[in-house]
């Protein structure tokens, strides 16, 4: 089930990360926030889930969803498909902000909320129709952990249920459907009896957050990537599997092991020790900086996921072969109405000792067709004035057939994809008068900083610019195919 456009009431930590899923599936986004730096936080988790996507997929992105910031909520949700609410965990707040998407959304609008843990039941209370309000409970970083949790309310449709799971499927997301609700569904219930164990380890100072933390990522959280509890647990029985497992470690859970029952006192000193402990971990880096390991870890550990199997993958890394192939078949199926931005014929100067048009002429009309490409983008005299330009940084091309004096030619362009940085094109050169293709160009453009010399990324404007003109012009079919000739992936 294809989706076009969502709406996102919401854009901070969570918000901001179905906003970065939903652009690179192409889907446009509008956001409704009302916090002062929304824009700037959105920008930045959408350059680290760009910069991701980049390094986890091998399979060619659709152009880039537009993204717009609405005044009001109703003008976010007006003509989405798809709202998705991830405003503060307040019952109150949310019953407030649903019921007013409800009454804004169009009739046929799935609502999903990313509440961590309330109950859909209680969240429908008040809409006008709370058959479409599901929970969607993502993880943290959206753009990377595919898991959306799926739970409905008493008076959520069973049509809701398969309509949303197909639309986050669609979205290279692995929906588990829960049976029935319960607070905290499945993934926080688990989190959180773990996480009160540690509260307890570090307010009785048997260990630090730091030792925790290696306890679990030096442990069990690596067996954790890859299989569940009860696939570990099965194997950590031996030959004789889970029942040996049981019948051993049963027992234990009636010790008096666990505090589980009871929660440490959340107060300023506890906060204190744990705040200090975390600083020091964090041994200065940023949340960005944090988020970057993160999603490099990540990347890392699924795409070595995606290795197993033989190249079919397992868990996460199936999943992630799953949306490649999805990726695939989408480009494969696009159909793109090229750009014609150049034509002219052969002239007698262009025409080498071969007695054809000589090679270098073919880079010549390929950079003035860029050029061409710019100028529709509205790149002008004062836009290079202000010290922002492209620069063609990568160009394979491929001759496949002659031109003579005097032949005619026109070229054909499409976006293969674009980022915040980088335009990623396909020209070809016809004869107008044969349709003989004659030369193709594969080209990088990277958008630069001339005075820093650097690459920069391009304002929101021209960004939304680039990707209307994507959606118009995108991948042409086979076109990831040419992508191997160029070093950069899309
Ligand atoms: N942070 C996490 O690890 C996860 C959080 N969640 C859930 O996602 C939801 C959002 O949590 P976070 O993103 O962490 O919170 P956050 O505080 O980072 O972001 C909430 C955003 O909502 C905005 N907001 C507040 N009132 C609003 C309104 N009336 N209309 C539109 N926007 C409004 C705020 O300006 C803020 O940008 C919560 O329900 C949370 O339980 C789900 C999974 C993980
Ligand atoms: C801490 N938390 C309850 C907000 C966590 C989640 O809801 C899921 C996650 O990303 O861990």
């Amino acid at each position: 089930m294809a989706l076009n456009r969502a709406a996102c009431i919401g854009g901070g930590v969570i918000g901001a990360g179905w906003i970065a899923r939903l652009l690179l599936a192409g889907v446009d986004v509008d956001v409704f926030d009302p916090a002062p730096d929304a824009q700037r936080i959105v920008a930045e988790v959408l350059a680290n889930a760009q910069r991701a996507a980049g390094k986890l997929l091998d399979a060619p992105l659709p152009a880039p969803g537009q993204l717009r910031f609405a005044d009001t909520l109703e003008q976010a949700v007006a003509g989405a498909e798809l709202i998705q609410e991830s405003v503060p965990e307040r019952l109150d707040l949310k019953r407030a902000v649903l019921q007013a998407i409800d009454a804004h959304a169009a009739p046929d609008a799935i609502i999903g909320s990313s509440t961590s843990g309330l109950l859909p039941s209680d969240l429908q209370q008040g809409m006008r129709h709370p058959e479409r309000l599901v929970v969607a409970h993502p993880y943290n970083p959206v753009y990377l952990l595919p898991l959306v949790e799926i739970v409905g309310g008493h008076q959520t449709s069973t049509q809701t249920i398969r309509r949303a799971s197909s639309l986050y499927t669609a979205l290279g997301m692995k929906p588990v459907t829960i049976n029935r609700e319960i607070e905290a569904f499945v993934g926080d219930r688990l989190l959180e009896a773990l996480w009160r164990e540690a509260l307890w380890l570090v307010k009785d100072d048997i260990a630090s957050v730091t030792e925790i933390d290696d306890v679990i990522r030096y442990s069990f959280g690596l067996r954790w990537a890859q299989m569940g509890l009860f696939q570990t647990y099965r194997i950590a029985g031996g030959e004789a599997g889970m029942r040996h497992f049981l019948g051993q470690f049963g027992p234990a859970l009636k010790w008096p092991w666990t505090k589980l029952m009871d929660v440490p006192e959340m107060d300023e000193a506890l906060i204190d020790k744990i705040a200090a402990q975390s600083d020091e971990q964090a041994g200065g880096r940023s949340i960005r900086d944090l988020e970057r390991i993160r999603d490099d870890n990540l990347v890392a550990i699924i795409r070595a996921l995606a290795q197993q199997q033989g190249g079919a993958g397992w868990g996460a890394g199936a999943a992630l072969r799953d949306q490649e192939q999805m990726l695939r078949d989408a480009a494969a199926d696009a159909t793109a109405a090229p750009l014609q931005l150049t034509s002219g014929s052969v002239p007698a100067e262009w025409i080498d000792y071969n007695g054809h048009m000589t090679e270098h002429r073919y880079l010549q009309v390929f950079g003035e067709t860029s050029d061409a490409l710019l100028t529709h983008l509205g790149l002008d005299a004062d836009y290079f004035a202000s010290g922002r330009s492209f620069y063609t940084v990568e160009t394979h091309i491929m001759h496949l057939g002659e031109a003579h004096e005097g032949d005619g030619y026109e070229t054909r362009t499409r976006i293969l994809s674009a980022d915040d940085k980088r335009l990623h094109v396909f020209h070809q050169i016809s004869n107008p008068a044969t349709g003989s293709v004659l030369a193709s160009a594969e080209q990088m453009l990277l958008h630069v900083d001339t005075t820093a010399q650097k690459a920069t990324p391009v304002d929101a404007d021209l960004g939304n610019r680039i990707a209307a003109l994507a959606r118009e012009h995108a991948v042409l079919p086979g076109a990831a195919a040419v992508g191997r000739y160029v070093g950069q992936r899309p």
